[in-house]
């Protein structure tokens, strides 16, 4: 028991919980104690020096007393990581010298100042009130608001200088202006622009032109925190509250206008209505930005209830309601991923006014290269799936070796953590990873530029989040070689890249360099990948919300220095990253949503180079929606979510990069990005499936039509009889039954044709619910005249990937070539599944009941 009144019990729980092994635990729990901290530290670090200590198998608990022995003496508990201000902070980073505040670093007060009052800065010695900071700085209060006064009629240049000396670009984009203009004429603005296309920019500039605050609300420490800490180090003022936000000092600098940006989560603002009225008096609000605002739809991937309660700030920000204010402050909300219906749920649910400003831009990325492939994606497929990138980051030992040595030499000690950075199969490099250790047993060492202010990472689970994301050219963001393919950005405009088989010239060799970010759908999976790339000697780290925040923090400081060449990661590592050259991204399961995947692998290539975005995913499973509290309507929706993303997968002859723009209601004019898996390879061969749609149209008909006039079967069709639950596994069944020539046909090409038919409006679900892949088919009206129709004419279909994946007679799909041949014949597969029943001793469950574990492992541990 450690000081905290642990039980060992919470303990073993808190480490299944993360994905822990129970052996690993077993381990952890007899040579720390009942101490959660310790504990995670102690498999943390036991994995990573199992992986120094040569084996390959570091997957595999080590039972070599040497190992265990030196592993349980080496542990030291975790340095106790002090929590800071955001402000204390910025002044350990790098950032240019500025004017300092009392117990403030505001540079922001200078470039105010100084670019928009044209009068040199007044360093203000005390900071008392928000009020007395204008006065101090002869800032111009909230009251004369955004006028001729205050910015001159030439907003735009004022707009522009101010990017340039404070981010160091030179325009803005013509998005960018656009928004800005909405501002400037005091209008709500409705921001829809692919991920990386600057939409941040927006609301930080009115910070510096107005010499107002501007407060951001944004669903997720983490990203708070990132954009904080970027805007520190260019000198900008800048704050978030929250239930990560320990120093209350902070809080109360806020409200007295002491921080030009303020971010904060919609839980807190919803409590800070009255004080926020007081800055708005005082020194100003510019306006609200709404930042990921798809949060705020139920009909969105990352619905967040509290963004929905975000309608106040209209009735407390008006001039109706607020006496001091000539006109609303406007509302400003962005996002990179939100369908038709879920915009319109956003202005509805915000009381955005009538005249709010709509700016779209196209959500195509031309360079990203997408790709889906099949995939167990588990364990067992780690080695054929992940072989080219293994060789593609250890090939370059030289540059490994240079990584590992940068790392110890920088005394960031990062090869100490845990599950990151894995080693080469280099002796040397072995070397200076086992000389490193001794000196790292006591955890996460931080850099100064590292500790960061709070507890930054969301402590949640790891939420279907998403905003998709769709990068829009929009020039500046993008490397310069893909300038000539970018436009700027309106969405017409997503035409440039591959008009006519055009392709940009997209750099082959910068797939080579820049990390990759593995996305897997658990957090038991993060570990496993993660001690798998290490084992093999990729430096690696795994990321989700349930390791320890140190960790947590020194993988993003780890990942945004290059140290790191994968980051395995479950959702938590998704919305708002933003990191130039990102080259891979690799979901290894489905997504929950192409709202998700579109936001999660929009994380690659924002700096306009070629990279890649594979799915990896089983193709002959339908996917299941990941636990989660949802109401009936959420479930439904998510069902339905699911299945669109099932179904990009399973496309075999549509261009991924139009999907997934016409999924957010783009039009797609291109038609093709010339760069995907489907228009590199082409669609396979086109196939009649005339008689077998008819024959699973014509069963399902009969039942229907035998059911409902009759209300009890013919003898014409007693066999449907049997079919107590008219689904597809049951008409399939039958149709193996009836028919020789299909009895060895697979179900799961039976579902790729039902979904076809589905599509072309043959059947529809017959249950009223929403299911990943249809289920209780029903006849419609254009189904009965197809089959009534005497033409001759065919049905022609592309074969779904699960339809080619069933037929392949090579099968270039690991799984299934693994099943070896005899399994599509029902009685061959009915005799081995027999045999293979009565073998099996005790089916494993698949999740350990926690009970019996804990019994099991408090026994062990009381021995
Ligand atoms: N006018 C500009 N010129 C050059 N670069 C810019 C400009 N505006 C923004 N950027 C850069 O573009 C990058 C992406 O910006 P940002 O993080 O705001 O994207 P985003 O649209 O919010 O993406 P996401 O939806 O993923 O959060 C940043 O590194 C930013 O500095
Ligand atoms: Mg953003």
């Amino acid at each position: 028991m450690d000081g905290n009144d642990v039980t060992s019990d919470q303990v073993i729980a808190g480490l299944l919980d993360m994905g822990f092994d129970i052996l690993d635990i077993t381990q952890a729990i007899k040579a720390v104690g009942a101490s959660l901290d310790n504990a995670i530290e102690f498999i943390l670090n036991s994995s990573h020096r199992n992986d120094r200590n040569e084996s390959t198998s570091s997957m595999c608990p080590t039972d070599n007393k040497v190992t265990r022995k030196r592993a349980t003496s080496s542990f030291k508990p975790p340095a106790k990581l002090r929590q800071q201000n955001i402000t204390e902070q910025l002044k350990l980073s790098s950032a240019p010298k500025r004017i300092k505040m009392k117990g403030v670093y505001d540079a922001s007060v200078s470039n105010t100042n100084f670019l928009t009052c044209g009068k040199e800065p007044i360093v203000p010695s005390t900071v008392e009130t928000g009020l007395d900071l204008c006065q101090e700085i002869g800032m111009v209060p909230s009251y004369c608001k955004k006028d001729e006064k205050m910015f001159g009629l030439d907003w735009e240049r004022n707009a522009n200088d101010l990017l340039q000396k404070n981010f160091g670009y030179s325009s803005l984009k013509g998005f960018q202006k656009e928004v800005l203009a909405a501002w400037m004429a005091n209008q709500d603005c409705l921001v829809l622009a692919a991920t990386g296309s600057g939409k941040s920019l927006c609301f930080q500039i009115p910070a510096l032109v107005s010499g107002k605050v501007v407060v951001v609300i944004s669903p997720l420490i983490s990203l708070m925190h990132d954009q904080c800490l970027k805007l520190g180090k260019l000198g900008i003022s800048a704050c978030f509250l929250g239930s990560g936000q320990l120093d209350k000092s902070v809080e109360n600098k806020a409200m007295n206008g002491a921080y030009s940006i303020i971010y904060v989560c919609p839980e807190t603002i919803l409590r800070l209505m009255k004080p926020l009225q007081s800055l708005a008096e005082t020194r100003g609000i510019a306006l609200f930005a709404i930042d990921e605002v798809h949060c705020v739809s139920k009909w969105g991937h990352d619905f967040r209830p509290d963004y929905r309660r975000l309608s106040i700030l209209r009735r407390s920000f008006s001039a109706e309601h607020l006496k001091c204010l000539k006109f609303d402050i406007p509302l400003m909300a962005l996002t990179a991923t939100a369908t038709i219906r879920v915009r319109e749920d956003i202005l509805k649910s915000l009381c955005m006014s009538k005249e709010t400003h709509i700016i779209t831009t196209s959500f195509f990325r031309p360079n990203l290269r997408f790709s889906v492939k099949h995939s167990r994606t588990s364990v067992s497929s780690y080695e054929k799936d992940f072989s080219e990138l293994i060789k593609l980051y250890t090939k370059d030992k030289t540059a490994l070796k240079k990584l590992v040595l940068k790392n110890l030499d920088g005394g960031s000690k990062n090869s100490s953590c845990t599950l990151n950075g894995g080693t080469s199969g280099l002796d040397e490099m072995r070397r200076n990873m086992n000389d490193s250790d001794d000196s790292d047993d006591d955890g996460f060492q931080d850099s100064p530029e590292e500790k960061l202010s709070v507890q930054y990472l969301e402590d949640d689970y790891d939420r279907v989040q998403g905003a998709d994301d769709l990068d829009v050219f929009c020039g500046e963001s993008c490397g310069r070689s893909s300038l000539e393919f970018r436009s700027c950005g309106t969405s017409d405009s997503n035409n440039m890249a591959s008009k006519a088989g055009k392709r940009p010239a997209l750099n082959q060799r910068h797939l080579e360099e820049g990390p990759t970010i593995v996305y897997v759908p658990t957090r038991k999976q993060t570990l496993s990948l993660t001690k798998f790339l290490i084992s093999v000697g990729v430096k690696a780290a795994a990321y989700n919300a349930k390791l320890p925040k140190s960790h947590l923090r020194q993988v993003h400081g780890q990942f945004h220095a290059d140290e790191l060449q994968v980051v395995v990661a479950t959702i938590a590592f998704g919305m708002g990253i933003d990191k130039s050259n990102v080259r891979r991204i690799i979901h290894y399961g489905w997504p929950q949503s192409l709202e998700a995947y579109y936001q999660e692998a929009g994380r690659a290539g924002r700096d306009g180079e070629l990279a890649d975005c594979v799915l990896y995913a089983n193709l002959s499973r339908i996917p299941t929606l990941l636990p989660s509290q949802r109401s009936e309507e959420q479930t439904k929706q998510a069902y339905q979510m699911l299945s669109d993303c099932f179904r990009y997968g399973m496309k075999t002859f549509c261009c991924r990069a139009k999907m997934l723009v016409e999924y957010f209601g783009e039009e797609f004019s291109t038609g093709r990005c010339n760069l995907c898996d489907v228009c590199t390879n082409g669609p396979p061969e086109i196939q009649d499936l005339k008689v077998e749609a008819t024959l699973l149209l014509q069963l399902i008909a009969t039942y229907y039509a035998n059911k409902t006039s009759q209300g009890e079967f013919s003898n014409d069709v007693e066999a449907l009889k049997l079919i107590e639950n008219p689904n597809i596994r049951a008409f399939v069944r039958m149709i193996r039954e009836e028919n020789h020539k299909y009895a060895a046909s697979d179900f799961t090409w039976w579902c790729g044709l039902a979904r076809i038919l589905e599509e072309r409006g043959f059947i529809i679900e017959g249950d009223g619910m929403k299911h990943v892949q249809i289920k209780f088919p029903e006849p419609t009206e254009s189904g009965l005249q197809f089959l009534k129709s005497e033409s001759e004419e065919s049905f022609l279909v592309y074969p779904e990937a699960d339809m080619l994946l069933s037929t392949e007679t090579c099968k270039s799909y690991s799984s299934f070539s693994e099943w070896g041949k005899g399994w599509a014949d029902p009685e061959i597969r009915r005799q081995r599944l027999q045999r293979r029943r009565g073998s099996r001793r005790k089916p494993r469950s698949r999740k350990p009941n926690l009970s019996t574990v804990r019994g099991r492992l408090s026994a062990k541990l009381t021995k």
